[in-house]
């Protein structure tokens, strides 16, 4: 466990978030490079010597300096756009590693992921399919795809995270799968490698995953009968992490009912799981700058706002609260923690009881997934630092913006 208190200090491995916060002030984003490596390994060791490939989901968190880590434990990584492409080259990733999701991938985008070679496109339409044999045809190449499908199973999540039902935008409703992976099929600038499915995010039960899963298998035999092989299947990401005291999936035990699905092939099975591997492997530390009650509410006003951590204006969801400090002792009462932006949408937690002074620090806990990664300059703020551990040791890994960055790409009109 990357965070726990010694002597009543909250520590980061074996760093206490009070030498960070010295070294880097605050509000600062601090990940634990251990638990990022740890659960990593339990989505890669789950599977055995069963073919797979741990595709990490950029998106959740993608400083280059967790990409780096993951690159070097052999992680496969899903990108959905040039960015996140041209980051995980940057930090070290084999190209052949990665897939490339999204709803809609650019000419300039599939040239580049095409140039680069990497192992396969999640196409999504297909509109998007013929876009790519376009650009493979124009390259003289031949690019690996396998195309999402949109299952229509109710992933039991947030409805903004839900993407597999059909009045979600993602994938191939499955009627319509069989005529693209014959245009695929009968392209000479097209491989049919694998078929993809990506239901939702923060899921908590397994039952989804596997009816999902299911509907792709009769596809695999659909496809078989028509002499279109799939060689792999790619299940997305999406497992739950423990934000508050829900019940999570078990990792290992969901990967052995995937194994023992796909049994009788030996279909190879990525998965791209983003919050399962840096979700709990982060924590945003905040300093509390004014306390504010009247006779309905306790505010305290802290340095950290909803462009640091949008996840619970956006979504109301819930982050553990924990003071830095567990022997401060202050105003006793049920806060909410609202950040300086003026918007009335901007807390991170409501109702926490704490017992709180003004100076006091605090961790938001469970934030290393969507949490840099979502943040934003809203209201002219500079982008926090974030900080990694390993052991003792601790790394600024990207430095907090200065003002200069604020309006570094701006122009005034000269008239
Ligand atoms: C295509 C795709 N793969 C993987 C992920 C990662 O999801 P999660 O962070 O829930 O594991 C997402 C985001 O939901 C996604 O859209
Ligand atoms: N941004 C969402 C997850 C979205 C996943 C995107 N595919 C969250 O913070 O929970």
């Amino acid at each position: 466990m990357g965070f726990s208190y010694k002597n009543h200090i909250l520590y980061a491995e074996s760093v206490a978030i009070t030498d960070l916060i010295d070294a880097y002030e605050s509000p600062l984003y601090v990940y634990s490079r251990t638990d990022i490596e740890n659960n990593w390994y339990e989505f890669d060791q789950a599977f055995g010597t069963h073919p797979h490939l741990v595709c990490y989901a950029v998106k959740a968190n993608s400083n280059l300096a967790v990409l780096n880590v993951l690159s070097k434990i052999g992680s496969g990584f899903d990108i959905v756009s040039i960015g996140e492409l041209e980051r995980v080259l940057f930090a070290g990733a084999d190209a052949s590693r990665c897939v490339f999701s999204g709803v809609a991938k650019t000419k300039f985008e599939i040239k580049r992921a095409l140039e680069v070679g990497i192992f396969c496109f999640n196409v999504e339409s297909m509109a998007e399919m013929n876009r790519i044999e376009q650009v493979a045809k124009d390259m003289g190449t031949q690019a690996q795809i396998s195309l999402r499908i949109n299952p229509n199973v109710d992933a039991k999540t947030h409805p903004y995270i839900s993407t597999g039902l059909k009045e979600n935008k993602f994938g191939v409703d499955i009627d319509d799968v069989v005529p693209i992976y014959r245009m695929a099929h009968n392209s000479p600038y097209l491989a049919v490698k694998g078929l993809n499915c990506h239901i939702g995010s923060q899921l908590v039960e397994v039952s989804p995953f596997l009816d999902a899963l299911d509907k792709v298998l009769e596809l695999v035999a659909k496809l078989d009968k028509i002499n279109i092989r799939i060689t792999h299947l790619d299940l997305g990401g999406g497992i739950g992490i423990k934000y508050n005291n829900e019940q999570i999936i078990d990792i290992n035990a969901y990967i052995a009912s995937i194994l023992d699905k796909v049994k009788m092939n030996d279909l190879k099975i990525i998965l791209e799981p983003g919050r399962a591997v840096v979700g709990n492997a982060g924590v945003f530390v905040t300093k509390v700058e004014f306390l504010k009650q009247n006779s309905d509410k306790s505010f305290a006003i802290i340095d950290g706002a909803m462009n640091d951590l949008l996840r619970p204006a956006f979504y109301q969801t819930y982050h553990q609260v924990l003071p830095v400090n567990e022997n401060a002792k202050g105003v006793d009462a049920n806060w909410d923690l609202v950040g300086p932006i003026c918007e009335t949408g901007d807390f991170l937690a409501k109702n926490r009881k704490l017992s709180l002074s003004e100076g006091d620090y605090l961790a938001l806990m469970s934030t290393g997934a969507y949490g840099f990664t979502m943040s934003s300059n809203y209201n002219s703020r500079p982008r926090v630092a974030e900080v990694m551990v390993s052991g003792n040791q601790h790394t600024l890994v990207r430095e907090r913006e200065t003002i200069q960055d604020l309006f570094n790409k701006e122009h005034i009109i000269n008239d």
